[in-house]
């Protein structure tokens, strides 16, 4: 057990039933970081977080914040506090009092909670709004108080429980980016619940990976977006085109018995697998020689604003390539499709 860090999570274990929600998780998470457990839906998110901030009890393992153990202790007692999904404010009571709530809860006395009530509102920017109640605010002010809430207390660990999901999405980039440059003023501990992969890479120092209770890959985000561990964590991070083939004596075939020019296949012992690659590591034109190549007949062009979307076809296999500028190719031309081998990944 070391105080170096804000929270020790130490082969923590839930079930319910016969589902195991949270399995042997073990995580660190030094003071100031902000660390995002990203996941499908079921993948023990929400588990994880909750037996942080002591909802749920333990079956296994401990957990340590500022190098106390706390898993015994009840959810009050931790050094803790939770913004949820819905903000969770007391609708009688007004904004001031609901930011004062958990300071009361913690014996601050008056004059340190006024003082830290003034602190808390102006650091979310809703100065002036002390006397308002929760039904005249806006979706968006209202988790600005809830954070307003529970940044008051400063706490040794902030949990965020999917705190933008109900919110639209102009809303929600406003407050991700608020809450990004709280953090980096701020520098608190935080550990942030999202099934939102844009969310996850745009806030947090760490991103921990889950599937199915346990954590896949926990990195920043460039090394999970550009050197994933495995293919469920490529897959579900960013888009990809995944290309199934076969390859023996050193050449790769697709799935109907065409060759590929595929260079990485010289290196590849044989079996099936999959390589993938992103949309935007794609490139339509190979004059410079790109170490892979696919010639493909394009099916269709999607415009996404920033680029074009070439869906592509070769053989049995199918690609999309983004591409900004002008569109130079109709529906049923002949086009290369180039990448080089650091930009794809194989799986079996
Ligand atoms: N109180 C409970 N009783 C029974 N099963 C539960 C309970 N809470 C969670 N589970 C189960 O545990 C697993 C993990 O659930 P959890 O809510 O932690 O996942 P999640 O990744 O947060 O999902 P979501 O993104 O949908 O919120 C799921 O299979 C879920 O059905």
């Amino acid at each position: 057990m070391s105080d170096k860090y804000a929270l020790e999570l130490v082969g923590i274990r839930r079930c319910y039933g016969s589902v195991v929600a949270v399995d042997d998780v073990s995580l660190a998470i030094e003071r100031g970081e902000f660390v995002t457990l990203l996941g499908p839906s079921g993948s023990g998110k929400t588990s994880t977080l909750r037996l942080i901030g002591g909802f749920e009890n333990l079956d296994s393992g401990s957990i340590n914040i500022n190098g106390k153990r706390v898993d015994h202790l009840p959810a009050y007692s931790r050094d803790t506090t939770t913004i949820f999904q819905s903000g969770a404010l007391f609708p009688h009571k007004t904004v001031a009092e609901n930011v004062a709530y958990g300071l009361r809860m913690r014996g601050a006395s008056k004059s340190e909670t006024e003082k830290r009530i003034k602190e808390a509102l102006q650091i979310v920017r809703l100065a002036g709004y002390e006397d308002r109640y929760p039904n005249q605010l806006s979706g968006g002010q209202k988790q600005r108080v809830a954070l307003a809430r529970s940044m008051a207390v400063r706490p040794a660990i902030l949990l965020f429980d999917e705190p933008l999901s109900a919110l639209d999405l102009s809303l929600r980039l406003q407050l991700r980016a608020e809450i990004k440059r709280l953090h980096q003023e701020l520098g608190f501990s935080a550990i942030y619940v999202t099934h939102d992969q844009s969310e996850a890479m745009a806030m947090s120092s760490r991103v921990a990976v889950m599937k199915q209770g346990k954590i896949e890959q926990i990195d920043t985000p460039s090394n999970i977006y550009n050197l994933p561990a495995n293919e469920f964590v490529y897959t579900f991070i960013g888009e990809n085109c995944s290309i199934p083939l076969r390859v023996s004596g050193g050449q790769a075939f697709d799935l109907s018995g065409t060759t590929l020019n595929l260079s990485l296949s010289s290196s590849l012992p044989d079996g099936e697998w999959r390589i993938c690659v992103r949309p935007s590591r794609l490139r339509l034109t190979c004059r410079d020689g790109a170490e892979n190549r696919l010639v493909a007949k394009l099916q269709f062009v999607e415009f996404l604003g920033d680029v074009h979307r070439y869906h592509l076809k070769s053989g049995a296999v199918e690609l999309f390539v983004d591409q900004p500028g002008e569109v130079r190719a109709n529906p049923g031309d002949t086009i290369e499709v180039g990448w080089s081998n650091a930009d794809m990944r194989a799986y079996r």
